[in-house]
């Protein structure tokens, strides 16, 4: 625990010890799953790229309301904010069994209150939440034209959607010009950062100006295997 408490001071992150330990507990039950839902393998990677790494781009944040958090997969960057902003209400969204069950067991072990798990494809899931959520996140689950048209349409009039991304996103924005021009969503800030590894990393921040039309999301999987281009 003192290591992770360590990073975060080093990055001028604040926190309270009781979100520490839930972290800690957190990236246990991570290292040590069956389902081998992560590519880290030792503590100190996971402290940078699972935690750190969401955590930077908005420690001078106090975010609150509702955020959907899609393709949360092993639980990032969604697990996290929840911990970390107790008054956001997160859903953690993913399509896949093995994701949804160890969510759900951690959302259980750490009794987060303010998380819950759905097992649904973003496609379907938007569409029926249309303009409900404060903010949408996501972590390589698409590439940014595809993102915008998946999450885009759950988010208020006036919202925001975080995505979390690597170096290659001046090449994503480019490409995503029509997907932002089509769903009403504006870049509002790139926030560049780089972690003790050494990993260039960005937050695009994006917001939400008008409804997004009521075609999109298009049907499941068509997002990603045609994007708007
Ligand atoms: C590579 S993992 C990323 C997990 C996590 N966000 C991270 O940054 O480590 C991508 C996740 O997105 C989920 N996913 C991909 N497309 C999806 C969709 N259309 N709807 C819901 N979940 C989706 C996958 O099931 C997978 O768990």
């Amino acid at each position: 625990m003192d290591f992770l408490r360590d990073v975060l001071q080093e990055y001028g992150v604040r926190f309270e010890e009781s979100q520490i330990e839930k972290t800690f507990r957190y990236l246990n039950e991570l290292l040590n799953s069956p389902h081998n839902l992560t590519a880290l393998r030792s503590l100190d990677s996971a402290v940078h790229k699972n935690v750190a790494e969401i955590l930077i781009p908005l420690k001078h944040e106090n975010l609150r309301g509702s955020l959907l958090d899609v393709g949360s997969g092993n639980g990032v960057p969604g697990l996290i904010l929840a911990i970390f902003f107790p008054e956001l209400k997160v859903t953690l969204l993913d399509s896949k069994e093995k994701a949804v069950q160890f969510l759900e067991h951690v959302v259980r072990k750490l009794n987060l209150e303010n998380a819950a798990v759905v097992k649904e494809r973003a496609e379907n899931f938007s569409r029926e939440h249309r303009e409900e959520y404060d903010y949408a996140t996501a972590r390589a689950v698409a590439r940014l034209n595809t993102l915008v048209e998946i999450c885009a349409p759950a988010v208020r009039i006036g919202g925001k959607l975080l995505f979390y991304k690597g170096p290659s996103f001046e090449e994503e924005l480019k490409e995503a010009r029509k997907a932002l021009d089509e769903l009403k969503v504006e870049l509002e800030e790139v926030r560049r950062y780089t972690l003790k590894t050494g990993e260039q990393r960005c937050l695009l921040v994006l917001r939400k100006t008008d409804r997004s039309p009521e075609k999109y999301p298009r049907r499941v999987g068509i997002p990603f295997k045609r994007p708007l281009l």
